[in-house]
């Protein structure tokens, strides 16, 4: 299987790092295009065997998939350029907020698709990645989610829930950060070095998700073993309630959609 990743920023470059280090795609098979060199030096100065090109049109000329992981208002123009042969190519996007029937409009609505949203945690092969399949045999759509369960947990959705889940998962990323960074502000401002606060928040949170996805329990079960009647913890979580603190997420989730 070949397969060339057009776009080799944030999401391409990791994904072809991501590849080479897994057991579905030999290095030798990958090939990576962008239009500037820097990225492309980075991922040759990683594994040498990756190809590298600055021609879309090179990259896909022998590819089974096409990764797409270009920004949104280049998909029309790069995907005219490479003239995929949908009959032998199969297209893989990474391409947030543009659907199937967006991309029926610009290749033969017969083509196979599969939308694929990561998160940038796929750079430590530690991502939550959503998939969802149009035109897909069931041995694709296993293919797409071996590939890229190397690089984290992978999971099959219907594309009606692609929008919400991408705002859990990909955007909620940059939330989860978000608390990271607020709560390590109040550590320093309480007298604590900005590296130590950032270790003790960023595995508390670690520790947190730990309890959920290993004992599958409920964050207010969990909530509710920390919380001590008349202690400090309720304190806390009653200030956040007051400044709006579950609503302002839930409000986030959905202006993501
Ligand atoms: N960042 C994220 O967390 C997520 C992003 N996505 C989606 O992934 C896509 C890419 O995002 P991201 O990786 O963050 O963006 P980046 O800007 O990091 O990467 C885009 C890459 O595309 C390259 N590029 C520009 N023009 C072309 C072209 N004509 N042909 C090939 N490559 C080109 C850019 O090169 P150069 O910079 O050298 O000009 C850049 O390296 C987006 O569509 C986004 O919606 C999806 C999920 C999560
Ligand atoms: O902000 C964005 O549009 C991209 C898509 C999902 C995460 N980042």
């Amino acid at each position: 299987m070949k397969i060339a990743i057009l776009g080799a920023g944030n999401m391409g470059g990791a994904i072809a790092l991501g590849l080479v280090q897994g057991t579905k795609v030999k290095a030798e098979n990958i090939t990576v295009s962008n239009p500037t060199n820097g990225k492309l030096d980075v991922l040759r100065d990683f594994n040498a065997s990756i190809h590298v090109t600055n021609s879309n049109r090179e990259a896909v000329k022998d590819a089974n998939l096409i990764i797409l992981a270009v920004k949104p208002w280049l998909v029309k123009q790069v995907l005219e350029e490479i003239q995929m042969d949908v009959k032998k190519q199969v297209l893989v996007t990474v391409v947030a907020g543009v659907s199937f029937a967006d991309y029926g409009t610009i290749i033969d609505p017969s083509a196979t698709i599969f939308r694929v949203i990561p998160n940038t945690a796929i750079s430590l092969l530690e991502s939550t990645t959503l998939i969802a399949s149009y035109n897909a045999s069931q041995e694709q759509e296993q293919l797409i989610l071996d590939i890229f369960s190397e690089m984290g947990l992978a999971m099959l959705i219907n594309e009606s829930q692609m929008s919400a889940a991408t705002s859990l998962t990909s955007c909620g990323i940059a939330y989860v950060l978000k608390y990271i960074h607020a709560a390590v502000e109040a550590g320093v401002e309480m007298g604590i070095y900005p590296k130590d606060a950032q270790r003790m928040v960023a595995q508390s949170v670690k520790g947190a998700a730990e309890l959920l996805l290993q004992n599958d329990t409920h964050p207010a079960l969990e909530i509710d073993k920390v919380t001590t009647p008349g202690g400090i913890t309720i304190k806390g979580l009653n200030e956040l309630e007051h400044a709006g603190f579950s609503s302002a997420i839930i409000r986030a989730m959905k202006a993501s959609r």
